[in-house]
């Protein structure tokens, strides 16, 4: 495809819940900057996918490395310390304290030597606390957030807090972002945004895997689109191909018949 190196790389994954399949025989890789979705009808299984890559769930067979490391075994903590890093379909923000300082707390939690310096009183914490409060601003600003920063996290829409959520995975410094259905609840206007944000963070060199209904918002932002259905990928390719792919329309209209 023209990319440089593999950064994720999910081989023959299968997930077992007793005797349901949720995933079989699940091989495809993301690269190295590169946007790729995951898509499929609903118990397709994207949610188990997305939690087999992050740590949360150990497959039943199969592997998933990043940049070259087995994922198997590895807590969640540790693959987000390798630059995996994901975010939540609900954002766990602090309502009653403003934008800034949610990242300020978030920035803390990372930074471990600066509050060890800061409890030791060096000279070099309080420049350190200075780089932080630097850091905050510029992660609000980056998400678009800005004109927001000093409102308590609470009054925001319910984009604006995911975008909250984009920002403290940003303060991870990410080499790879897995959003987790990240425009679900936003209005368009704001999906729109949020298109243009993901495609200004892949361009600053993260790779970006997301999990998406939204299917106009998936076939914009992606470079390749995976499509899964009863735990098996039944397409895989560029949004021009998948969006006329006989097999993934079925795919779409056989779960449109079942609701109705
Ligand atoms: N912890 C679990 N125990 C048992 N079965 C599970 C578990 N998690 C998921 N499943 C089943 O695995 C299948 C895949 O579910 P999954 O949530 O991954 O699908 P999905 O594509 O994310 O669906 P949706 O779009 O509705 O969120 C479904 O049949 C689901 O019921």
């Amino acid at each position: 495809m023209g990319f440089a190196a593999t950064a994720l790389k999910v081989e023959q994954v299968a997930v077992r819940f007793g005797g349901l399949v949720a995933l079989s025989d699940m091989n495809f890789t993301v690269g190295e900057g590169e946007i790729v979705s995951l898509i499929g009808p609903n118990g397709a299984g994207k949610t188990t996918a997305f939690n087999v890559m992050t740590g949360f769930l150990d497959p039943t067979h199969g592997c998933v490395s990043y940049r070259g490391t087995a994922l198997n075994g590895l807590k969640p903590h540790q693959i987000a310390d390798l630059g995996l890093i994901r975010t939540f379909q609900r954002t766990s923000v602090f309502p009653n304290d403003t934008v800034y300082d949610n990242l300020l707390v978030g920035l803390h939690r990372r930074g471990r030597v600066g509050l060890f310096e800061a409890i030791l009183g060096l000279p070099r914490a309080r420049s350190s606390e200075r780089r932080l409060r630097e850091r905050a601003s510029e992660l609000v600003e980056w998400v678009g957030l800005g004109r927001r920063a000093h409102d308590l996290a609470g009054s925001l829409s319910y984009g604006e807090q995911r975008l909250v959520g984009v920002a403290l995975a940003l303060a991870a410094e990410p080499s790879m972002l897995l959003l987790d259905e990240p425009v679900s609840g936003m209005n368009a206007s704001e999906t729109h945004t949020f298109v243009e944000l993901i495609r200004n963070i892949r361009d600053r060199g993260v790779t970006i895997l997301l999990v998406e209904h939204d299917m106009p918002m998936v076939m914009s932002v992606s470079d390749r689109i995976v499509v899964l259905n009863y735990g098996r990928i039944i397409a895989e390719g560029p949004p021009d191909v998948i969006r006329n792919d006989p097999v993934v329309i079925e795919a779409y209209l056989g779960q449109g018949a079942a609701r109705a």
